[in-house]
Formats: C-alpha cells, structure tokens, sequence
C-alpha cells in the first residue's frame, strides 16, 4: 500500500502487488451465479455490470465459459461468476458447461441460485437444488426468483413450488432455508435488493482486482461470443448450437480503425449454406449487426470479415473443443 506523497513513491516489492487503500470493513468475494439454461444469468451479469460483458439469446445454453465480471463499490467488490447453465449432459460440449458450473461452487462465498420464476420448476431446476444442498451446504445460497415481470395471476404458487426446492428446517443442514429475492433482471426490480443481500454475506477483506478491471474475459474472446451472439439470434433451428466462432486476425491499423477476421465454424455440410444465405445476405446481416456492437465496445471503427467452415461434429470431439477454447484446466489428482 502507498501512503507516501507522490513525489516520493514506496518502492514496490516485485510479484507483490500494490493493493488500494480500502475504508474499514471493506467486503470482497466470489459469487457463483447458478442456473439452468436460459434463467437469466447472462442478463443479471450485465445489468450489474452495466456494459455487455456476457452473450444473451433467447436460446438456451448461450454462455460456454465461466466468466468473470467484476463490480467494484467504495466498500466492496463483488466478483460475480456467470456459469453455463446446468443441464443434463447430451454431448461432450455439455459435459464441460456441466463441469464448470460445478467446479464455480466450492470457489464462491455467495452461490446465487437463479431460476426463471414465470415457468415452473423443472427437473433441471430440481437437479441443481440438490447438487446445491450437497456441495454449497456450507454456504450461503440466495434463491433469485427471476423474470417476476412476466408472473401474473398464479405468481404465488410460482414462488412456492422454488421455494419448496430449499431446504426446510428443523432436518435441513444448515437449519436455515435459503434466502430469497424476487428480481426482474431485464428491468432492474429488485437488483439492489440482491446486491446488498450477496454483499452482507462476503468476506471482509481488500480487493482481489484493479478496479477497472471488469472482466477476465480477453477482448478477442468478447468479440468472438457477440458474433455468436448475433449467429444465435439470426439463424434458426438446429444450425445455431453447433456454431463456433474464432478470431484468426486482428490488427489495429490505427487508433481509429481495427481489422478483425472471424470464421464461423459449423458442424454438417448443409448448415453452411444456411450461416452463408442467399447471396450472402446472412452472413451480412450477422456482420452488421455484430460490427455495431464491437464498435461500441472498443470505442472506434472495425472493419469485419466472416468466413464460414465445417467442422464435423465439432461438438463430440475432445480435439476439436480444445482448440477452440472449451477446455478445463487439469485437475491435479487422477489422470496424468
Ligand atoms: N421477461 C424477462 N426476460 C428475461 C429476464 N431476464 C432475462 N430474460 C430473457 O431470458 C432470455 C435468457 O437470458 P440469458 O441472460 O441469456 O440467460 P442465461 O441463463 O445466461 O442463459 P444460458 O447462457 O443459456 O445459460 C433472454 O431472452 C433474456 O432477455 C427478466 O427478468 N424478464
């Protein structure tokens, strides 16, 4: 910490780095945000956030990594972890969604468990209360019922059947049923409410990150997952799952101009000409529109080119997954 007038700076220690002066009983931890598919997790990110750091699409299973993002306060900082959402497994890239979520829980000091109040439970929703009871039991979780704009005459018994997902005293461990919060993600209801109850959990303590930073996501991967993004919500049916997306260039020409080029990769021949369109007016609508949103995220002018490639079966290839990113580190015990 550096206390000495700027004119005389505290030599720094190399590998150690320089925490910021914090007030007392400054709060700083993890939060896993758990949920199916499709709940609201990405949106929740953003909106507190305020910037787009995570993809959303009407489509379940958008997200594929965990994502970090960081929301820093004069008294706290909150790491959120947005986590694919939790679903049974029907091919490889399920596995590993499936797996990050649940390496993200013995890591937070706050699990929020966010489900999509405007359905009723599920076996999914079921299959993560359980998964919670058994590995966050030493945790505090907070039940985020979301999507309450959409809840209409039934909301009451909506709420019941979440909460009779928690576990209820006197048998539960802990003997106390989780928290809950109504929220609407998409319209902001109730996010401080959420906010103050996840901060009053964590840890006291100084702060893990700068705070400017907001995302451990690099760049290239933000830019590569809003071309997605903008591939899900163009296309249709089975084509938009088996889409990948990789930077292969990226050159700043100068301040105000990037060239960026992408190739979208799907799995089968005949989705090709689909991610491609008439003319190529598909492959220029998914352009535009992501173009936009990278523009506005670094702040000047991109130039964008798409390619589209197969990739058989790229989904149910450990090979293939693990160059394009979908790879857990190692874990130390088992297999070498
Ligand atoms: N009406 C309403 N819609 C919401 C709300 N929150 C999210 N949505 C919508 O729900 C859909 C899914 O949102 P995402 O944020 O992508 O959900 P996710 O849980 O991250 O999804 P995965 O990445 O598939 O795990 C999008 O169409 C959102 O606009 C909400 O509070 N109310």
């Amino acid at each position: 910490m550096n206390t000495h007038p700027a004119s005389e700076p505290e030599p720094s220690i190399p590998g150690i780095p320089e925490y910021e002066e914090v007030p007392p009983g400054h709060k700083a931890g993890f939060v896993a945000i758990i949920g199916k598919p499709n709940v609201g997790k990405s949106t929740l990110l953003n909106a507190y956030l305020g910037t787009k750091i995570a993809i959303v699409s009407p489509k379940p299973q958008t997200t594929r990594h965990r994502i970090l993002g960081v929301l820093t306060r004069p008294d706290a900082q909150v790491i959120f972890m947005d986590t694919p959402g939790i679903h049974q497994p029907f091919h490889k890239l399920g596995e590993y969604m499936v797996e990050v979520a649940r390496r993200a829980i013995p890591d937070a000091d706050v699990v929020v468990f966010l489900v999509d109040a405007s359905q009723w439970p599920d076996e999914e929703d079921r299959m993560i209360a359980e998964l919670l009871k058994e590995q966050a039991a030493d945790k505090p979780v907070i039940l985020a019922l979301n999507k309450i704009d959409l809840l209409k005459s039934d909301r009451e018994a909506h709420l019941a059947a979440y909460r009779a997902l928690a576990p209820t005293p006197p048998d539960a461990e802990p003997p106390f049923p989780w928290e809950e919060v109504q929220i609407s993600a998409i319209r902001g209801d109730n996010l401080d409410q959420l906010l103050e109850r996840i901060i009053a959990h964590l840890p006291e303590g100084p702060r893990y990150y700068d705070p400017e930073m907001l995302t451990d996501q690099p760049m290239q991967m933000i830019v590569a997952e809003l071309i997605r993004e903008k591939a899900l919500l163009l296309l249709r049916e089975e084509v938009p799952h088996g889409i990948a997306v990789e930077i292969t260039d990226w050159v700043d020409r100068n301040p105000n101009l990037t060239y960026i080029a992408a190739t979208i990769y799907v799995e089968k021949e005949t989705h090709k000409p689909i991610v491609i369109g008439e003319n190529g007016q598909m492959l220029k609508r998914i352009g535009a529109a992501a173009r936009q949103e990278i523009e506005a995220l670094l702040g000047h002018a991109v130039y964008l080119e798409l390619w589209v490639k197969v990739r058989k079966n790229w989904r149910r290839d450990p090979e293939q997954l693990r160059r394009l990113g979908y790879a857990l580190p190692r874990e130390r015990k088992g297999r070498r």
